[in-house]
């Protein structure tokens, strides 16, 4: 058996970084950047008003001061002329603050009377004006790798780029395995049950800006085996799903050995995970997760969310680690690294009692996955763990 830290050394081994595409800005979110992105202008583009107002000459505002109307400033319709002493350009929010003005009263501390203006006692001392290029200026960028999020699209949208260079979706393809298995909304037989670790895990990779290529369920016969991986061919990463233990029926290991499959390594040191095989088929990255429903979503973050990450041209590293303190005592832990089923809330940790790799109903109660370290002594209420988010 070899421990986690290794076989994840050598999954993220086995992946390299995607070649990048050009998309539309509509199509860029949850996208990773794979190009500087650069300010084509400065943001605002002009000095601009930050309220509803009238824009004045900054040294003349004083109680009750009174001044001229001489013209209106809107968003898209700025004032041409120049705002002189005594004189004021009704002004609204995000329009271009005219010539000579310096500052805009907002419109409560203003009294007006036909084209004049009073202004009231205990005005308001800001000045409401966004200088030009406060926001950005151009030629500012949005640096690579960098997962776009909605406010990344609305900044790309302000900087009037309408054309993102991303990297390729890595094509992740979900091969699950098993006589047992029929798809959600078929009709199980007596021996049968629902494929669910597929949905979890194409879940799982689209959420962290993958594609998942849905293979039809493999059965437990080489035939069956070899027509689903025939179908995994311009993937970037092949992943298999059960049939990876030691029973007479778990066939992956052989059929993709058959395929030409160069193990990496095959057995960890971890629960649930242990039969992780990993290694490199018909030119493809294959990683063969366990079948229990807990055991294949646990490994889908540890291994495969990072190798999904370095395709997309991150670093190649384990996913983050955060800190909590348990509100329990913990028992010594074994010879695998154990990822407990957890809750996070308030800095406060909670492992569930019941942690069977069959149940699925624990882990989508869980937000958190609890790290005993190999041979950890036993542990008291009030320690610090580590846990990796999920979700
Ligand atoms: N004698 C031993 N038996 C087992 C060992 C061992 O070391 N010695 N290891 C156990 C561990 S740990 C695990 S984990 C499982 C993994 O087995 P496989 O990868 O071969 O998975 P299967 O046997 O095919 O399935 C296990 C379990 O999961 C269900 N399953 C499989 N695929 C799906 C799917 N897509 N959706 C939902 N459920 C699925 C399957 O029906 C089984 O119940 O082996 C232990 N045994
Ligand atoms: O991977 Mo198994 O029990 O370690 O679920």
């Amino acid at each position: 058996m070899i421990t986690v830290k290794q076989a994840l050394a050598e999954v993220l081994n086995l992946v390299s970084p995607l070649p990048s595409e050009t998309v539309p800005l509509r199509q860029a979110s949850g996208r990773t950047l794979a190009a500087p992105a650069t300010a084509r202008r400065d943001q605002p583009p002009f000095a601009a008003s930050a309220m509803d107002g009238y824009a004045v000459i900054g040294l003349e505002v004083e109680p009750d001061a009174m001044f001229k109307v001489i013209g209106e400033s809107a968003a898209g319709h700025g004032f041409d002329g120049e705002v002189k002493a005594g004189q004021t350009v009704r002004i609204f929010t995000g329009a271009p603050l005219p010539k000579g003005a310096t500052r805009v009263v907002i419109q409560e501390d203003v009294i007006r009377n036909g084209d004049l203006i009073t202004l009231r006692r205990n005005l308001d001392e800001n000045p409401y004006i966004r200088p030009a290029g406060a926001d950005f200026k151009s030629g500012d960028q949005l640096v690579p790798p960098r997962l776009l999020t909605p406010s990344d699209i609305a900044l790309l949208a302000s900087m009037n780029i309408d054309q993102v260079t991303v990297t390729r979706r890595p094509v992740i393809a979900l091969m699950a395995t098993g006589d047992e298995l029929v798809m959600p909304g078929e009709n199980p037989g007596p021996d049968q049950i629902i494929a669910s670790n597929n949905f979890g895990l194409a879940a799982l990779v689209e959420q962290h800006g993958a594609e998942a290529r849905m293979l039809p369920i493999a059965r437990d016969n080489r035939a069956s085996l070899e027509a689903a991986f025939a179908l995994c061919e311009g993937a970037d990463m092949v992943v298999t799903i059960g049939g990876a233990s030691v029973g007479d029926h778990d066939l992956v290991a052989q059929v993709a050995g058959d395929l030409g499959l160069e193990r990496a390594f095959y057995k960890i040191a971890m629960r649930p995970g242990k039969p992780l095989m990993a290694g490199k088929m018909m030119g493809i990255p294959m990683l063969g997760l366990p079948g229990n429903p807990v055991s294949s979503m646990v490994c889908g973050h540890v291994y495969l969310l990072p190798a999904i990450r370095a395709m997309l041209g991150f670093p190649p590293e384990p996913r983050p680690r955060l800190q909590a303190t348990l509100t329990c005592d913990m028992p010594a832990n074994g010879p695998r690294e154990h990822y407990m089923r957890a809750r996070v809330q308030a800095g406060q940790i909670t492992p569930f009692e019941r942690q069977d790799s069959a149940l699925l109903t624990v882990l989508a109660d869980a937000n958190a996955l609890l790290i005993r370290p190999v041979d950890a002594p036993e542990i008291g209420k009030g320690e610090t763990v580590d846990y990796i988010p999920l979700g």
